[in-house]
């Protein structure tokens, strides 16, 4: 097993003429949660999306396991491990819990599906609870716990999460740290977006600080020992 999972290396990606990603590199290693911090607009998404295959790199390098990545299509990336939480609202309103999350299972077999199912709804109990209901009824956070559960129900290697807290309350986000706490433990690796710095710092091992489509800053988490100012600095300079 490699030490770095995922391996960005000088990456420049484009929309039309305008530059967005100009030669961003770094690294996430297996098992670590690295957070991307940096302003509106710094090129966060866009990373992700590049990862996922949504967005063509110009050119630069997107390394998975030793695998190339940068080009394919976001099929062939999701069969190689890589999974994106999509926003609840990808969800499909009308559909089961149950159906949303089997939804996620895709290249499983029924028996393998079956099993990552049953280990969802030990993780998400709330999820079991609900998982006749429609989808559409649920609360904001229980279908943030959908979305979850559904990138979760492909093994994947490495799991992306683009704002996970996106418009939750305290306590839900509360529960979002607590779920990510779990998956580290169980040694997930982990790629998140996030604005709340409370959970940003929290969930991650690591972070980066993007600006401009470079990274600027980085570092571990527990080494600025609660310390945060100068990163939030960095962040808005
Ligand atoms: N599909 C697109 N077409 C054209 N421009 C885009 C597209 N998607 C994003 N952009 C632009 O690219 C820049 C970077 O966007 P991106 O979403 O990557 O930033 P971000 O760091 O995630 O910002 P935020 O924190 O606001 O979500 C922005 O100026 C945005 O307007």
């Amino acid at each position: 097993m490699h030490d770095v999972l995922l391996k960005i290396t000088d990456l420049h990606v484009s929309y039309g003429k305008k530059a967005i990603l100009r030669g961003a590199s770094f690294d996430v290693r297996n098992g670590e949660c690295l957070t991307l911090l940096g302003a509106n607009g710094s090129g966060k998404s866009t990373s992700m999306n590049a990862i996922c295959g949504f967005v063509k790199p110009v050119s630069g390098s997107i390394s998975l396991n030793g695998t190339e990545l940068a080009g394919k299509g976001p099929h062939t990336i999701f069969k190689q491990g890589v999974a994106q939480v999509s926003q609840a609202r990808d969800l499909f309103p009308d559909l089961s819990v149950e159906d949303n999350l089997r939804l996620g299972a895709m290249q499983r077999g029924k028996g393998k599906a079956a099993q990552v199912l049953a280990d969802i709804y030990d993780r998400f109990p709330r999820l079991a609870e609900r998982r006749r209901q429609a989808t559409r009824t649920l609360s904001g956070g229980e279908q943030q716990m959908v979305a979850i559960g559904r990138a979760l129900m492909s093994s994947p290697l490495i799991l992306l999460l683009d704002e996970p807290s996106g418009g939750l309350s305290p306590q839900f986000c509360e529960e979002i740290a607590t779920i990510m706490d779990q998956l580290k433990s169980e040694g997930v690796t982990m790629l998140m977006v996030e604005q709340n710095l409370n959970l940003a710092f929290r969930a991650a091992d690591r972070f980066i600080v993007l600006r401009d489509g470079q990274v600027v800053d980085g570092g571990d988490v527990a080494a600025m020992a609660g310390d945060h100012d100068a990163i939030v600095r960095n962040i808005y300079l």
